[in-house]
């Protein structure tokens, strides 16, 4: 593995107050790294400070042996979206890929290859404010690859997506890990970073709270939980071993469990009395992990931190 971005004890205070405090990462070569956080966690300043946008008031950012970070060899879609609007979208592409160095036979190719896989094909001589914001989005996503970056920043690449080009943007954003690329991506769409990302860190406050492969956060911070379908009197849900918590619906009970349940011992102990219709046992998701720690809840220092 080869190490692309080194992000070594950010910090920085706006106006006396401190938004990003100890903040260490990297990036490895051919891996997605998310970036996750509640509103307000910091997020953009980070990739703002990498992306030389702003100056970090301590630590330091390196990319490879690099001093300086090579602008064209990273891409970069900003949170704030919007291209030239009255530029057509092929020479807005042309023109991003001659900024960066990169020969612009090759960069037509890749704009025409990319504009048909994003069905925009034939979109080539249209301006950018004849596009739908989802398809100025595609051609902004392909503004930030079209010079083949090794290093790749996506800041909420999915916010206002449609489902199906949500998908189009996530198969794409793992082919180009899979060719090499280095991936840093920040995302509010909890259920596509845990199908995607390799690695994750996650930030509350401007500081960090987990750091991680994605299966060492799920073993150490998805506590399994059990849904029964049926209708059960809370009361002794609620009393059985092991259960932390129970969400009551309708027809159905989730049952959460604590950290060190062992899932066959558990289930045999489950009283007679209990009517099961239907029986899904897993681990909570990390949209509940990700909520625990939004709400302040103290799944954090009871779990304690993976990579600490
Ligand atoms: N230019 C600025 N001047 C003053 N404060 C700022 C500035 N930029 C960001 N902040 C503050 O820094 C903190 C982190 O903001 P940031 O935009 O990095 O969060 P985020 O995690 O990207 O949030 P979101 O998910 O809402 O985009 C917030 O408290 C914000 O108010």
């Amino acid at each position: 593995m080869e190490t692309m971005l080194s992000v070594k004890n950010l910090g920085k205070t706006f106006k006396g107050k401190k938004v990003l405090e100890n903040i260490s990462f990297d990036v490895q070569k051919g891996e997605i790294m998310a970036v996750l956080g509640p509103n307000g966690a910091g997020k953009s300043t980070t990739i703002r400070n990498i992306m030389g946008i702003m100056y970090p008031d301590e630590g330091s950012i390196s990319f490879r042996n690099y001093q300086e970070i090579p602008r064209n060899m990273i891409g970069y879609l900003p949170e704030e979206r919007g291209l030239y609007k009255n530029v057509k979208v092929m020479d807005i592409l042309l023109y991003l890929a001659e900024l960066k160095d990169y020969p612009l036979k090759d960069a037509k190719e890749r704009a025409l290859t990319y504009l048909k896989k994003f069905n925009l094909e034939g979109k080539e001589n249209v301006s950018i404010e004849e596009l739908s914001k989802g398809m100025g989005q595609k051609v902004q996503f392909i503004a930030s690859i079209i010079h083949e970056p090794e290093l790749l920043i996506l800041d909420e690449p999915f916010s206002g997506l449609d489902p199906v080009s949500q998908e189009l943007f996530k198969d794409e954003i793992r082919n180009l890990a899979d060719q090499g690329t280095a991936i840093l991506l920040s995302s509010h769409q909890m259920n596509l970073v845990e199908e995607m990302a390799d690695r994750l860190f996650m930030m509350h406050q401007g500081q960090k709270v987990i750091y991680g492969t994605m299966d060492e956060v799920k073993t150490e911070y998805a506590n399994f939980k059990c849904t029964i379908k049926g209708k059960n009197d809370i009361t002794i849900l609620e009393s059985l071993p092991e259960v932390q918590r129970v969400e009551q619906r309708e027809n159905s009970s989730t049952l959460y469990l604590t950290k060190d349940v062992k899932p066959t011992t558990w289930l045999k102990h489950l009283p007679d009395q209990i009517m099961i219709q239907e029986l899904i046992f897993d681990r909570i998701t990390l949209h509940e992990i990700f909520i625990d720690i939004a709400s302040g809840k103290k799944l954090i220092e009871e779990a304690g931190a993976v990579n600490a």
